[in-house]
């Protein structure tokens, strides 16, 4: 018989494995914050206010991510109840330099950031004399190096404790086993997560990894292996205009540092006068007043967060409700089902699953079915973005 031919191996990812990931925003004190997460989730849960540390404990909020496909599928439908993705965001105090030995409200606030999934690192670049900065001048550079800086300090500091242990462990093992092989694996491993954080002074996420290496990152939970956007505040005035002292410099900066990171310019001052308009078409109107190819920024700020964390959704659609389910891309037909309800995907059967696209070519369900393009896919079928879904379980 000629020999099984090995599955191939998945490429293991970075970060938490689940399908309820968060972005946190983090930042220096007083740099707009608490101002984005509460124009962001429409709401004044994030207590802004003109002074630093103004926010303490972290407020959440659930926001939801546009989709253009979504709006497409609820004119169709026409269902009672509608349900979009969302994307969770997180409002963190201020990090300060010094935070990660505790200065600040230091310790505190970098374990929120380990609870994130991802970061929307705000940067200040708008120039108010009224709002004061802890630094005392406004320099972008500066604040980026320093939340660099203390989250690179804070990884540094974790995986040394991580070494030690590590080698603990393996000095006490044999030297026969694979389980003792593997201990002394660890250490290498470890070793090297420290030298790119510490020696290369490099973000975790940044250098290559293999599957092994990735698990141990994971479970080490580490800050500079999480995603980041980084969200540069400007005045209204530079934002409509596209131009602003501090931009090319940043860019050059997350060139250098953080190569492929996301830069997104956007103002709160713009955003916060927006929302007191009151209403989509006012706001629209305030846009077009302000010259030609002026938005908001807040719909594409959510879309890449969402995006940053890997997220992806599947639709269920019916008379009764359209709704958007979110996972992690890589999930299987069932634990996709799971979503929804645990029976589903304990009693998974099948799904019969159409692909949006399919259904915009052919207009209807009916049509779809006619092409043969409503399938069922089995325990196997990995989830595709825009996939329309309708799980069949057994008793
Ligand atoms: N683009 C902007 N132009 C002018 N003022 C701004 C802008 N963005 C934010 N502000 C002002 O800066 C001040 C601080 O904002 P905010 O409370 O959101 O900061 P924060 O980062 O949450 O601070 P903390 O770390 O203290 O919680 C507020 O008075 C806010 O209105
Ligand atoms: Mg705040």
């Amino acid at each position: 018989m000629p020999p099984k031919k090995a599955a191939p191996v998945e490429k293991a990812k970075l970060g938490r494995p689940s399908n309820n990931l968060k972005m946190g925003i983090v930042g220096l004190p007083n740099v707009g914050k608490s101002s984005l997460f509460n124009v962001i989730a429409k709401c004044d849960l994030g207590k802004a206010a003109n002074f630093p540390y103004a926010t303490i404990e972290p407020e959440e909020a659930r926001v939801p991510v546009p989709d253009e496909r979504f709006n497409w599928l609820v004119d169709l439908y026409k269902p009672k109840s509608q349900i979009p993705a969302f994307l969770t965001c997180i409002d963190i105090a201020g990090l300060t330099a010094g935070a990660s030995t505790g200065a600040g409200l230091g310790n505190a606030f970098l374990s929120n950031v380990r609870s994130v999934d991802g970061i929307f690192q705000v940067v200040r670049a708008f120039d108010d004399s009224e709002v004061i900065h802890v630094e005392g001048d406004v320099n972008p550079i500066r604040d980026m190096e320093i939340i660099s800086t203390e989250l690179r300090l804070k990884d540094i500091d974790w995986v040394e404790k991580a070494l030690d242990a590590a080698k603990k462990i393996a000095r006490s093992a044999g030297n026969n086993s694979l389980e003792d092989r593997k201990k002394k694996e660890d250490v290498a491993i470890i070793e090297k997560i420290l030298k790119c954080v510490q020696e290369d002074n490099r973000d975790v996420r940044k250098a290559e990894w293999n599957n092994r290496e990735i698990d141990i990152i994971n479970d080490l939970k580490l800050l500079t292996a999480k995603p980041v956007i980084y969200l540069v505040n400007l005045s209204e005035r530079d934002y409509v205009r596209k131009k602003n002292k501090w931009l090319p410099k940043i860019k050059e900066w997350i060139d250098q540092n953080n190569p492929g990171d996301q830069l997104i310019p956007f103002s709160v001052a713009l955003e916060e006068r927006l929302l007191a308009l009151g209403s989509p078409e006012a706001e629209a109107e305030e846009l077009k007043s302000l010259g030609p190819n002026v938005t908001g920024a807040l719909g594409k700020i959510t879309k890449s967060g969402y995006d940053s964390l890997d997220l992806a959704r599947y639709f269920t659609c019916g008379p009764d409700e359209v709704r958007a389910w979110t996972f992690r891309k890589g999930l299987k037909a069932p634990e996709a089902a799971g979503i929804i309800h645990t029976d589903f995907q304990a009693k998974f059967v099948c799904g019969e699953i159409m692909s949006y696209d399919d259904l915009k070519e052919y207009g209807n369900e009916a049509a779809v079915k006619a092409a043969g393009k409503y399938v069922q896919k089995g325990k196997t079928y990995e989830m595709v973005d825009g996939d329309i879904a309708y799980w069949k379980c057994g008793a």
